[in-house]
């Protein structure tokens, strides 16, 4: 069996030895390839790919054959069960297309996004409440277990669900005066500990704790200061150079060693989750559907639309 150098991790993890020793074969055609791949040219033409996506787009750049997937909902592309699953197509497009590498942003002026669509958890059944935390979790195992490289150009605030797809990436550029946290406890509720992962892979465990408890939101600065973001840029199109960048910094090195070790270093939260998937969903629903969390869902919305109006 013929295996893709750029096999997801999930799958990966599944692999015999005996289709690990057929991956090195491709090792070496890998090698050939990203040889005559040095040099990553910045700008280019641009082919937008034939995604059957709404919400999502999928630009791959001719000469650097990075592809930028920009979430396009306005207007704070807050997380719908669409946005989650066009995400997941995307990833797997750019996967299956041979991209070098996925960077991810926004099409809104000043939203990376704004989270969970907090209208998907309120005032609903217990079905929706099960789609709504699945996708989540297949959006964010689709790019935190993906063997590309992966960076997130944040052209503006990454609340809670936001935080959370740009920390499964591997690099972060941030734009000026923004805000972007897990700032799950300010709503009264618990992060389960696979949102946490991304987090707590780029941050100090002292900084995560009190970050997480507080339910902190960094604005771009303090990110940088603590090493929730690689790099501030001034905007958009710089961030989207500064990810070019982060990628191309790979192109000399063999994909395929590059991806597991990748792997290697997400594969323990990779499986614990793989472990507590169901479980967790449910714990989502009896959290999510009881009246006092459905109560303060109900005023922080009525809140963020007042905020709205001022
Ligand atoms: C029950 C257990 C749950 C466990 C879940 C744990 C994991 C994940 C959780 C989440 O992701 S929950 C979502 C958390 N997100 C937020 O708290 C962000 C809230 N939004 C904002 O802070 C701001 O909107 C913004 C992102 C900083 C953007 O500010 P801006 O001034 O540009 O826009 P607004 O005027 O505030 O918003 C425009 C419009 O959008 C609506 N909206 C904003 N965020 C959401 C959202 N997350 N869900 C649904 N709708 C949202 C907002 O109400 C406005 O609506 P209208 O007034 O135009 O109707």
């Amino acid at each position: 069996m013929k295996l893709s150098s750029r096999i997801p991790f999930r799958l990966a993890l599944k692999q015999t030895p005996e289709q690990r020793s057929s991956s090195i074969d491709t090792y070496q055609r890998t090698m050939l390839h990203s040889n005559l791949l040095r040099l990553v040219a910045r700008g280019g033409p641009k082919r937008l790919m034939s995604t059957a996506t709404k919400l999502t787009t999928v630009e791959v750049n001719d000469k650097t054959g990075i592809a930028t997937l920009t979430m396009n909902r306005p207007p704070v592309n807050s997380q719908n069960v669409q946005l989650l699953e066009d995400l997941q197509k995307s990833i797997t497009e750019i996967e299956n297309n041979k991209s070098r590498g996925l960077i991810l942003t926004s099409a809104m002026s000043n939203v990376f996004s704004a989270g969970l669509d907090i209208h998907e958890m309120y005032n609903t059944n217990e079905e929706r409440l099960r789609i709504v935390w699945t996708e989540l979790q297949n959006a964010w195992i689709a790019l935190y277990g993906s063997s590309l490289p992966t960076a997130a150009a944040i052209n503006g605030h990454a609340p809670a669900g936001g935080c959370l797809l740009a920390t499964a990436c591997e690099y972060r550029v941030m734009v000026p005066n923004c805000r972007i946290g897990l700032n799950e406890t300010q709503l009264g509720i618990i992060a389960p500990k696979w949102l946490m992962s991304g987090f707590l892979n780029v941050l100090p465990k002292r900084v995560a704790e009190r970050a997480l408890t507080q339910g902190r939101m960094f604005t771009t600065q303090e990110a940088f200061e603590v090493g929730l973001v690689d790099e501030i840029a001034n905007s958009k199109e710089e961030a989207l150079e500064k990810c070019s960048a982060f990628i191309g910094s790979f192109a000399k090195v063999n994909s395929l060693a590059r991806g597991l070790t990748k792997l290697q270093f997400r594969a323990e939260n990779i499986k614990e989750f793989e472990k507590i998937r169901e479980k967790d969903v449910a714990n989502f629903i009896a959290l999510a559907s009881r009246p006092e969390i459905q109560k303060d869902m109900g005023i922080y919305l009525e809140n963020l639309k007042k905020k709205g109006k001022k």
